[in-house]
Protein backbone atom coordinates (compact mmCIF):
# COMPACT_ATOMS: atom_id res chain seq x y z
CA UNK A 1 0.00 0.00 0.00
CA UNK A 2 1.84 3.81 -1.20
CA UNK A 3 1.80 6.22 1.45
CA UNK A 4 -0.91 8.67 2.32
CA UNK A 5 -0.34 12.06 3.70
CA UNK A 6 -1.97 15.76 3.62
CA UNK A 7 -1.41 17.99 0.47
CA UNK A 8 -2.58 21.66 -0.33
CA UNK A 9 -3.20 21.86 -3.77
CA UNK A 10 -2.93 25.40 -4.88
CA UNK A 11 -5.20 26.29 -8.20
CA UNK A 12 -7.03 29.67 -9.14
CA UNK A 13 -8.93 27.06 -11.36
CA UNK A 14 -12.06 25.99 -8.83
CA UNK A 15 -12.66 22.54 -11.26
CA UNK A 16 -8.66 21.87 -11.21
CA UNK A 17 -9.18 22.40 -7.17
CA UNK A 18 -11.71 20.23 -7.39
CA UNK A 19 -11.11 17.26 -9.57
CA UNK A 20 -7.51 16.96 -8.46
CA UNK A 21 -8.77 17.12 -4.50
CA UNK A 22 -10.85 14.17 -5.42
CA UNK A 23 -8.53 12.22 -7.01
CA UNK A 24 -6.06 12.77 -3.86
CA UNK A 25 -9.05 11.91 -1.22
CA UNK A 26 -9.78 8.62 -3.21
CA UNK A 27 -6.08 7.35 -2.56
CA UNK A 28 -6.24 7.59 0.74
CA UNK A 29 -4.87 11.50 1.35
CA UNK A 30 -6.46 14.28 2.96
CA UNK A 31 -6.46 17.49 1.32
CA UNK A 32 -7.23 21.09 1.71
CA UNK A 33 -7.42 23.51 -1.59
CA UNK A 34 -6.67 27.15 -2.02
CA UNK A 35 -6.95 29.70 -4.88
CA UNK A 36 -4.44 32.34 -4.13
CA UNK A 37 -1.09 32.72 -2.57
CA UNK A 38 -2.87 34.18 0.08
CA UNK A 39 -5.25 31.53 0.81
CA UNK A 40 -2.25 29.68 0.48
CA UNK A 41 0.08 31.43 2.93
CA UNK A 42 -2.86 31.38 5.22
CA UNK A 43 -3.56 27.43 5.13
CA UNK A 44 0.43 26.75 5.67
CA UNK A 45 0.45 28.97 8.91
CA UNK A 46 -2.04 26.32 10.34
CA UNK A 47 -1.77 22.72 8.13
CA UNK A 48 1.30 21.10 7.95
CA UNK A 49 1.28 19.64 4.53
CA UNK A 50 3.51 16.46 3.16
CA UNK A 51 3.18 18.01 -0.21
CA UNK A 52 2.32 21.62 -1.97
CA UNK A 53 0.92 21.09 -5.35
CA UNK A 54 0.67 24.72 -6.87
CA UNK A 55 0.20 26.77 -10.25
CA UNK A 56 2.39 29.21 -11.03
CA UNK A 57 0.16 32.23 -12.37
CA UNK A 58 -2.26 32.74 -9.52
CA UNK A 59 -4.13 36.05 -9.49
CA UNK A 60 -2.06 37.65 -6.79
CA UNK A 61 1.04 36.64 -7.91
CA UNK A 62 3.48 34.28 -9.31
CA UNK A 63 3.16 31.24 -7.71
CA UNK A 64 6.99 30.05 -7.49
CA UNK A 65 7.48 32.69 -5.79
CA UNK A 66 8.13 31.95 -2.13
CA UNK A 67 8.63 27.89 -2.71
CA UNK A 68 12.13 28.20 -1.57
CA UNK A 69 11.37 30.21 1.58
CA UNK A 70 8.43 27.85 1.77
CA UNK A 71 10.68 24.59 1.31
CA UNK A 72 13.88 26.35 3.52
CA UNK A 73 11.20 26.22 6.61
CA UNK A 74 9.70 23.02 6.11
CA UNK A 75 12.84 20.65 4.45
CA UNK A 76 10.66 17.41 4.12
CA UNK A 77 8.02 19.28 2.20
CA UNK A 78 7.69 18.17 -1.35
CA UNK A 79 6.54 20.63 -3.92
CA UNK A 80 4.81 19.91 -7.24
CA UNK A 81 4.68 22.78 -9.58
CA UNK A 82 1.69 23.05 -12.75
CA UNK A 83 2.14 25.53 -15.06
CA UNK A 84 0.30 26.73 -18.48
CA UNK A 85 3.58 28.63 -19.22
CA UNK A 86 5.16 25.43 -20.44
CA UNK A 87 8.63 26.66 -21.23
CA UNK A 88 11.70 25.56 -20.19
CA UNK A 89 12.16 28.87 -18.10
CA UNK A 90 9.36 27.60 -15.89
CA UNK A 91 10.49 23.95 -15.71
CA UNK A 92 14.29 25.58 -15.00
CA UNK A 93 12.42 27.73 -12.10
CA UNK A 94 10.81 25.57 -10.44
CA UNK A 95 13.53 22.65 -10.25
CA UNK A 96 15.82 25.80 -8.82
CA UNK A 97 13.18 26.92 -6.30
CA UNK A 98 13.60 23.04 -5.44
CA UNK A 99 10.35 21.89 -6.76
CA UNK A 100 10.00 17.88 -6.16
CA UNK A 101 8.26 18.01 -9.93
CA UNK A 102 6.82 20.13 -12.75
CA UNK A 103 4.03 19.19 -14.53
CA UNK A 104 2.49 21.22 -17.21
CA UNK A 105 -0.82 21.50 -18.14
CA UNK A 106 -3.17 19.86 -19.24
CA UNK A 107 -1.24 17.75 -16.93
CA UNK A 108 -2.24 13.68 -16.70
CA UNK A 109 -4.32 13.03 -13.24
CA UNK A 110 -2.25 9.80 -13.50
CA UNK A 111 0.86 11.48 -13.77
CA UNK A 112 -0.35 13.78 -10.78
CA UNK A 113 -1.46 11.18 -8.40
CA UNK A 114 2.04 9.15 -8.73
CA UNK A 115 4.40 12.07 -8.86
CA UNK A 116 2.52 12.69 -5.13
CA UNK A 117 3.11 9.04 -4.26
CA UNK A 118 6.88 9.48 -5.41
CA UNK A 119 7.25 12.87 -3.35
CA UNK A 120 5.78 10.55 -0.43
CA UNK A 121 7.98 7.93 -1.14
CA UNK A 122 10.95 10.02 -1.36
CA UNK A 123 10.09 12.80 1.23
CA UNK A 124 13.51 14.69 -0.10
CA UNK A 125 16.24 16.31 1.88
CA UNK A 126 16.68 20.18 1.44
CA UNK A 127 19.33 21.48 0.29
CA UNK A 128 18.48 20.31 -3.27
CA UNK A 129 17.39 23.50 -4.34
CA UNK A 130 20.05 26.28 -5.70
CA UNK A 131 20.22 29.22 -4.29
CA UNK A 132 17.07 31.76 -5.27
CA UNK A 133 18.45 34.22 -8.74
CA UNK A 134 21.30 32.73 -9.67
CA UNK A 135 20.79 32.07 -13.37
CA UNK A 136 20.21 34.39 -16.13
CA UNK A 137 17.20 33.06 -18.04
CA UNK A 138 16.35 35.76 -20.43
CA UNK A 139 16.31 34.91 -24.13
CA UNK A 140 16.07 31.63 -23.19
CA UNK A 141 16.56 29.97 -26.52
CA UNK A 142 14.24 26.71 -26.70
CA UNK A 143 11.05 27.28 -28.39
CA UNK A 144 8.26 25.19 -28.29
CA UNK A 145 5.37 23.68 -25.83
CA UNK A 146 5.06 20.42 -27.25
CA UNK A 147 4.39 17.32 -24.73
CA UNK A 148 7.29 16.39 -26.70
CA UNK A 149 9.67 19.30 -25.50
CA UNK A 150 8.05 19.31 -22.00
CA UNK A 151 9.67 16.13 -21.21
CA UNK A 152 12.60 17.64 -22.51
CA UNK A 153 12.93 20.85 -21.01
CA UNK A 154 12.16 18.74 -17.65
CA UNK A 155 15.22 16.70 -18.19
CA UNK A 156 17.65 19.70 -18.82
CA UNK A 157 16.40 21.43 -15.85
CA UNK A 158 17.60 18.37 -13.76
CA UNK A 159 21.04 18.21 -15.37
CA UNK A 160 21.76 22.20 -14.91
CA UNK A 161 23.21 21.03 -11.13
CA UNK A 162 25.31 18.31 -12.00
CA UNK A 163 27.76 17.12 -14.15
CA UNK A 164 26.67 13.89 -15.57
CA UNK A 165 27.07 13.07 -19.56
CA UNK A 166 24.29 13.96 -21.58
CA UNK A 167 23.31 11.78 -25.16
CA UNK A 168 21.46 14.17 -27.22
CA UNK A 169 19.32 12.31 -29.84
CA UNK A 170 17.08 13.02 -32.99
CA UNK A 171 17.37 13.65 -36.28
CA UNK A 172 19.65 16.97 -37.90
CA UNK A 173 18.04 20.28 -37.17
CA UNK A 174 16.21 19.33 -34.44
CA UNK A 175 17.95 21.25 -31.94
CA UNK A 176 20.23 18.89 -30.51
CA UNK A 177 23.02 21.54 -30.33
CA UNK A 178 20.86 24.21 -29.32
CA UNK A 179 19.82 21.72 -26.59
CA UNK A 180 23.76 21.29 -25.46
CA UNK A 181 24.44 25.22 -25.43
CA UNK A 182 21.51 25.60 -23.20
CA UNK A 183 22.32 22.91 -20.63
CA UNK A 184 26.10 24.55 -20.88
CA UNK A 185 24.89 28.64 -20.84
CA UNK A 186 22.48 27.95 -17.67
CA UNK A 187 24.24 25.84 -15.56
CA UNK A 188 27.06 25.74 -13.06
CA UNK A 189 29.68 25.72 -15.83
CA UNK A 190 28.36 28.68 -18.02
CA UNK A 191 31.33 31.50 -17.11
CA UNK A 192 33.74 28.38 -18.86
CA UNK A 193 34.30 27.71 -22.35
CA UNK A 194 31.72 25.57 -24.19
CA UNK A 195 33.59 23.99 -27.27
CA UNK A 196 32.16 22.03 -29.97
CA UNK A 197 33.40 19.37 -32.41
CA UNK A 198 31.87 17.80 -35.19
CA UNK A 199 32.94 14.50 -36.35
CA UNK A 200 31.39 14.12 -39.42
CA UNK A 201 33.15 17.53 -40.20
CA UNK A 202 36.43 16.38 -39.56
CA UNK A 203 38.82 14.09 -41.71
CA UNK A 204 38.96 10.83 -39.65
CA UNK A 205 43.25 10.87 -39.70
CA UNK A 206 42.79 14.29 -37.97
CA UNK A 207 40.31 13.46 -35.30
CA UNK A 208 42.54 12.41 -32.45
CA UNK A 209 44.94 15.93 -33.31
CA UNK A 210 41.90 17.77 -33.07
CA UNK A 211 40.31 16.60 -29.83
CA UNK A 212 43.59 15.73 -28.07
CA UNK A 213 45.86 18.20 -29.12
CA UNK A 214 49.54 17.73 -30.88
CA UNK A 215 52.97 18.06 -30.13
CA UNK A 216 55.02 20.10 -32.25
CA UNK A 217 56.46 17.91 -34.93
CA UNK A 218 54.01 15.10 -34.27
CA UNK A 219 53.13 14.99 -38.04
CA UNK A 220 53.75 17.20 -40.87
CA UNK A 221 52.73 20.56 -40.67
CA UNK A 222 52.35 20.05 -36.85
CA UNK A 223 54.19 23.40 -36.51
CA UNK A 224 54.04 24.20 -32.33
CA UNK A 225 52.27 22.43 -29.51
CA UNK A 226 48.47 22.84 -30.13
CA UNK A 227 45.65 22.01 -27.41
CA UNK A 228 42.92 19.97 -28.51
CA UNK A 229 39.23 20.64 -28.02
CA UNK A 230 40.01 18.91 -24.11
CA UNK A 231 42.34 21.24 -22.80
CA UNK A 232 40.47 24.21 -24.84
CA UNK A 233 37.20 23.42 -22.74
CA UNK A 234 38.82 23.46 -19.44
CA UNK A 235 36.20 23.86 -16.92
CA UNK A 236 33.56 23.87 -18.94
CA UNK A 237 31.73 21.82 -21.69
CA UNK A 238 32.49 19.81 -24.94
CA UNK A 239 30.11 19.01 -27.28
CA UNK A 240 30.86 15.86 -29.33
CA UNK A 241 28.26 16.07 -32.23
CA UNK A 242 28.12 13.43 -34.33
CA UNK A 243 29.76 10.97 -32.26
CA UNK A 244 28.39 8.36 -34.20
CA UNK A 245 31.22 9.30 -37.24
CA UNK A 246 33.56 8.97 -34.81
CA UNK A 247 36.47 6.75 -36.18
CA UNK A 248 36.89 3.10 -33.44
CA UNK A 249 40.19 4.19 -32.85
CA UNK A 250 39.44 7.04 -31.76
CA UNK A 251 36.25 6.20 -29.75
CA UNK A 252 39.17 3.88 -27.61
CA UNK A 253 41.29 6.71 -27.16
CA UNK A 254 38.02 8.92 -25.88
CA UNK A 255 36.82 5.48 -23.66
CA UNK A 256 40.20 6.24 -22.31
CA UNK A 257 40.74 9.99 -21.42
CA UNK A 258 36.60 9.84 -20.27
CA UNK A 259 37.88 7.23 -17.70
CA UNK A 260 41.23 8.74 -16.51
CA UNK A 261 40.26 11.99 -16.61
CA UNK A 262 43.75 12.81 -18.83
CA UNK A 263 44.59 13.76 -21.79
CA UNK A 264 47.73 13.06 -23.41
CA UNK A 265 48.48 14.89 -27.03
CA UNK A 266 49.46 13.24 -30.03
CA UNK A 267 52.95 12.79 -29.85
CA UNK A 268 53.04 13.97 -26.84
CA UNK A 269 53.74 11.80 -23.38
CA UNK A 270 52.81 13.94 -20.39
CA UNK A 271 49.31 13.46 -19.67
CA UNK A 272 47.12 16.77 -18.45
CA UNK A 273 44.06 16.60 -16.43
CA UNK A 274 40.97 17.76 -17.63
CA UNK A 275 37.50 18.93 -16.05
CA UNK A 276 34.84 19.01 -18.60
CA UNK A 277 31.48 17.75 -19.00
CA UNK A 278 30.98 15.86 -22.30
CA UNK A 279 27.73 16.35 -24.01
CA UNK A 280 27.84 13.71 -26.83
CA UNK A 281 24.65 14.20 -30.20
CA UNK A 282 24.15 12.06 -32.44
CA UNK A 283 21.22 11.04 -35.53
CA UNK A 284 22.46 7.77 -35.59
CA UNK A 285 21.14 4.53 -33.97
CA UNK A 286 23.76 3.65 -31.69
CA UNK A 287 22.65 0.54 -30.77
CA UNK A 288 22.72 -0.62 -34.32
CA UNK A 289 26.19 0.25 -35.01
CA UNK A 290 26.99 -1.59 -31.75
CA UNK A 291 25.98 -4.56 -33.39
CA UNK A 292 27.84 -3.67 -36.63
CA UNK A 293 30.62 -3.63 -33.96
CA UNK A 294 31.25 0.31 -35.50
CA UNK A 295 30.35 1.76 -32.04
CA UNK A 296 31.92 0.83 -28.73
CA UNK A 297 29.32 0.09 -26.51
CA UNK A 298 31.64 0.85 -23.01
CA UNK A 299 31.90 4.18 -24.94
CA UNK A 300 27.85 4.35 -25.11
CA UNK A 301 27.25 3.34 -21.44
CA UNK A 302 29.83 5.91 -20.90
CA UNK A 303 28.43 8.38 -22.90
CA UNK A 304 24.24 7.50 -22.19
CA UNK A 305 24.11 8.69 -18.98
CA UNK A 306 21.21 10.65 -19.08
CA UNK A 307 19.76 10.57 -22.93
CA UNK A 308 17.73 13.72 -24.23
CA UNK A 309 15.64 12.34 -27.10
CA UNK A 310 14.28 15.21 -29.41
CA UNK A 311 11.04 14.64 -31.57
CA UNK A 312 11.14 15.15 -35.30
CA UNK A 313 9.50 18.05 -36.01
CA UNK A 314 6.71 16.45 -37.60
CA UNK A 315 5.88 14.60 -34.87
CA UNK A 316 5.22 17.79 -32.56
CA UNK A 317 3.50 19.94 -35.31
CA UNK A 318 1.74 21.79 -32.08
CA UNK A 319 4.89 23.54 -32.29
CA UNK A 320 5.57 24.74 -36.20
CA UNK A 321 3.46 27.82 -35.90
CA UNK A 322 5.00 28.82 -32.60
CA UNK A 323 8.74 28.59 -34.40
CA UNK A 324 7.71 29.72 -37.26
CA UNK A 325 6.24 32.90 -35.61
CA UNK A 326 9.36 33.38 -33.74
CA UNK A 327 11.94 33.42 -36.55
CA UNK A 328 9.65 35.78 -37.95
CA UNK A 329 10.28 37.96 -34.64
CA UNK A 330 13.61 36.95 -34.65
CA UNK A 331 14.02 38.32 -37.80
CA UNK A 332 12.00 41.84 -37.70
CA UNK A 333 14.31 42.43 -34.42
CA UNK A 334 17.16 42.21 -36.46
CA UNK A 335 15.50 45.17 -38.58
CA UNK A 336 14.01 43.00 -41.28
CA UNK A 337 10.33 43.82 -42.44
CA UNK A 338 7.96 42.70 -40.30
CA UNK A 339 5.99 39.07 -41.53
CA UNK A 340 2.90 37.61 -40.54
CA UNK A 341 1.36 33.73 -42.16
CA UNK A 342 -1.66 33.63 -43.15
CA UNK A 343 -4.41 31.02 -42.39
CA UNK A 344 -3.57 29.27 -45.49
CA UNK A 345 0.02 29.85 -44.66
CA UNK A 346 0.04 28.14 -41.56
CA UNK A 347 -2.13 25.25 -42.76
CA UNK A 348 0.28 24.50 -45.50
CA UNK A 349 3.22 24.83 -42.49
CA UNK A 350 1.21 22.53 -40.57
CA UNK A 351 0.98 19.37 -43.24
CA UNK A 352 4.18 19.89 -44.40
CA UNK A 353 6.58 16.82 -43.82
CA UNK A 354 9.75 18.87 -42.18
CA UNK A 355 12.57 16.86 -43.49
CA UNK A 356 14.78 19.21 -42.18
CA UNK A 357 13.50 19.36 -39.00
CA UNK A 358 13.85 23.16 -37.52
CA UNK A 359 16.46 24.46 -39.37
CA UNK A 360 14.76 23.99 -42.70
CA UNK A 361 11.75 26.01 -40.66
CA UNK A 362 13.94 28.22 -39.88
CA UNK A 363 15.83 29.20 -43.04
CA UNK A 364 12.31 29.15 -44.56
CA UNK A 365 11.35 32.10 -42.39
CA UNK A 366 14.47 33.69 -42.86
CA UNK A 367 14.27 33.76 -46.63
CA UNK A 368 11.08 35.04 -46.63
CA UNK A 369 11.86 37.70 -44.17
CA UNK A 370 14.88 38.74 -46.59
CA UNK A 371 12.96 37.88 -50.12
CA UNK A 372 9.28 38.33 -49.87
CA UNK A 373 7.25 41.79 -50.84
CA UNK A 374 4.10 40.91 -49.44
CA UNK A 375 3.76 42.08 -45.38
CA UNK A 376 1.12 38.66 -45.09
CA UNK A 377 2.95 35.52 -46.13
CA UNK A 378 0.41 33.55 -47.76
CA UNK A 379 -0.35 29.88 -49.01
CA UNK A 380 0.17 30.24 -52.63
CA UNK A 381 4.03 32.12 -51.31
CA UNK A 382 4.65 29.57 -49.24
CA UNK A 383 3.97 26.29 -51.47
CA UNK A 384 6.30 28.80 -54.03
CA UNK A 385 8.92 27.98 -51.50
CA UNK A 386 8.39 24.07 -50.77
CA UNK A 387 9.39 21.05 -53.08
CA UNK A 388 7.53 20.04 -56.17
CA UNK A 389 6.06 17.37 -54.31
CA UNK A 390 6.23 18.10 -50.79
CA UNK A 391 2.54 19.11 -50.36
CA UNK A 392 -0.28 17.92 -52.82
CA UNK A 393 -1.74 20.32 -54.50
CA UNK A 394 -5.16 19.45 -52.28
CA UNK A 395 -3.89 18.88 -49.49
CA UNK A 396 -6.80 20.54 -47.49
CA UNK A 397 -8.50 17.74 -45.09
CA UNK A 398 -11.14 15.50 -47.12
CA UNK A 399 -14.05 16.50 -45.23
CA UNK A 400 -13.48 20.31 -46.76
CA UNK A 401 -12.99 19.18 -49.77
CA UNK A 402 -16.44 17.87 -49.79
CA UNK A 403 -17.90 20.93 -47.87
CA UNK A 404 -16.71 23.08 -50.67
CA UNK A 405 -18.24 20.82 -53.24
CA UNK A 406 -21.28 20.41 -52.40
CA UNK A 407 -21.46 24.41 -51.78
CA UNK A 408 -20.56 24.12 -55.56
CA UNK A 409 -23.10 22.03 -55.88
CA UNK A 410 -26.10 24.03 -54.33
CA UNK A 411 -25.14 27.41 -55.31
CA UNK A 412 -25.13 26.11 -59.15
CA UNK A 413 -28.29 24.60 -58.47
CA UNK A 414 -29.84 27.42 -57.29
CA UNK A 415 -28.21 29.76 -59.89
CA UNK A 416 -30.00 27.82 -62.39
CA UNK A 417 -32.95 26.51 -60.52
CA UNK A 418 -34.45 29.63 -58.81
CA UNK A 419 -37.51 29.87 -61.08
CA UNK A 420 -38.72 26.86 -60.38
CA UNK A 421 -39.97 26.99 -56.51
CA UNK A 422 -41.12 23.51 -56.50
CA UNK A 423 -37.33 21.79 -56.75
CA UNK A 424 -36.20 18.74 -54.51
CA UNK A 425 -32.59 19.76 -53.86
CA UNK A 426 -32.26 17.61 -50.54
CA UNK A 427 -32.95 14.80 -52.32
CA UNK A 428 -31.12 15.42 -55.52
CA UNK A 429 -27.90 16.21 -53.58
CA UNK A 430 -28.71 12.70 -51.77
CA UNK A 431 -28.62 11.26 -55.08
CA UNK A 432 -25.98 12.13 -56.33
CA UNK A 433 -23.90 11.42 -52.34
CA UNK A 434 -26.00 8.30 -51.56
CA UNK A 435 -25.74 5.65 -54.23
CA UNK A 436 -21.21 6.33 -53.81
CA UNK A 437 -21.34 5.96 -49.83
CA UNK A 438 -23.38 2.53 -50.31
CA UNK A 439 -21.18 1.48 -53.20
CA UNK A 440 -17.75 2.02 -51.44
CA UNK A 441 -18.99 0.52 -48.47
CA UNK A 442 -20.43 -2.67 -49.90
CA UNK A 443 -17.77 -2.98 -51.96
CA UNK A 444 -15.49 -2.80 -48.77
CA UNK A 445 -16.85 -5.77 -46.85
CA UNK A 446 -17.66 -7.73 -49.71
CA UNK A 447 -21.00 -6.73 -50.14
CA UNK A 448 -22.58 -8.36 -47.48
CA UNK A 449 -24.76 -6.64 -46.63
CA UNK A 450 -25.16 -6.87 -42.51
CA UNK A 451 -22.08 -5.73 -42.14
CA UNK A 452 -22.60 -2.88 -44.41
CA UNK A 453 -25.74 -1.91 -42.86
CA UNK A 454 -23.64 -1.81 -39.46
CA UNK A 455 -20.74 0.43 -41.19
CA UNK A 456 -23.36 2.91 -42.35
CA UNK A 457 -25.49 2.92 -39.07
CA UNK A 458 -28.67 2.03 -40.83
CA UNK A 459 -31.25 -1.11 -40.46
CA UNK A 460 -31.10 -3.74 -43.51
CA UNK A 461 -33.93 -3.30 -44.34
CA UNK A 462 -33.01 0.26 -44.79
CA UNK A 463 -30.38 -0.33 -46.71
CA UNK A 464 -31.67 -2.96 -48.82
CA UNK A 465 -34.65 -0.07 -50.28
CA UNK A 466 -32.32 2.20 -50.83
CA UNK A 467 -29.72 -0.18 -53.20
CA UNK A 468 -33.03 -1.08 -55.17
CA UNK A 469 -34.07 2.24 -55.59
CA UNK A 470 -30.83 3.47 -56.67
CA UNK A 471 -31.11 0.32 -58.84
CA UNK A 472 -27.83 -0.91 -57.16
CA UNK A 473 -26.77 -4.64 -57.09
CA UNK A 474 -24.77 -5.53 -54.15
CA UNK A 475 -23.45 -9.01 -56.25
CA UNK A 476 -21.94 -6.85 -58.12
CA UNK A 477 -20.09 -4.08 -55.57
CA UNK A 478 -18.17 -7.21 -54.63
CA UNK A 479 -15.83 -6.84 -57.70
CA UNK A 480 -15.52 -2.83 -57.42
CA UNK A 481 -12.41 -2.11 -56.95
N1 LIG B 1 13.30 24.41 -30.23
C1 LIG B 1 13.96 25.33 -30.95
N2 LIG B 1 13.68 26.62 -30.77
C2 LIG B 1 14.32 27.58 -31.49
N3 LIG B 1 15.25 27.31 -32.42
C3 LIG B 1 15.57 26.04 -32.65
C4 LIG B 1 14.94 24.98 -31.93
N4 LIG B 1 15.44 23.82 -32.36
C5 LIG B 1 16.34 24.11 -33.31
N5 LIG B 1 16.44 25.45 -33.49
C6 LIG B 1 17.32 26.13 -34.46
O1 LIG B 1 17.40 25.29 -35.60
C7 LIG B 1 18.74 25.23 -36.08
C8 LIG B 1 19.22 23.78 -36.04
O2 LIG B 1 19.41 23.40 -34.69
P1 LIG B 1 20.71 22.58 -34.22
O3 LIG B 1 21.91 22.97 -35.00
O4 LIG B 1 20.77 22.66 -32.74
O5 LIG B 1 20.22 21.13 -34.70
P2 LIG B 1 21.01 19.75 -34.63
O6 LIG B 1 20.02 18.74 -34.22
O7 LIG B 1 22.24 19.91 -33.80
O8 LIG B 1 21.37 19.52 -36.15
P3 LIG B 1 22.54 18.61 -36.79
O9 LIG B 1 22.27 17.19 -36.36
O10 LIG B 1 22.32 18.79 -38.26
O11 LIG B 1 23.83 19.15 -36.29
C9 LIG B 1 19.57 26.13 -35.20
O12 LIG B 1 19.73 27.37 -35.84
C10 LIG B 1 18.75 26.28 -33.95
O13 LIG B 1 18.96 27.53 -33.37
Amino acid sequence: MAATGTILVVDDDPAICVVVGEALRRQGHKVKTAGSIRERAALMDSFTPDVLITDVMLPDGDGLDGVADIIAARPALSVIILSAQNTLNTAIRATEKGAFEYLPKPFDLNELTRAVSDALGTRHEAGGAAEEGGLPHDGLPLVGRSPAMQEVYRTIARVLSNDLSILVLGESGTGKELVAEAIHSLGQRRTKPFVAINMAAIPRELIEAELFGYEKGAFTGAHARTAGKFEQAQGGTLFLDEIGDMPMEAQTRLLRVLQSGEVTTVGGSKPVRVNVRIIAATNKHLPQLIEENRFRQDLYYRLNVVPIALPALRERREDVILLARHFLERAAQEGLPRKTLADDATQLLMVYHWPGNVRELQNMMQRLAVLSRENVITGEILRNMLPMDAVPADYAAPADHLAHAVRDWARRQLGVGIGQPNRNLHDDLLAVIEPILLQEVLATVDGNQIRAAGLLGINRNTLRKKLTDYGLDPLQLRLTD
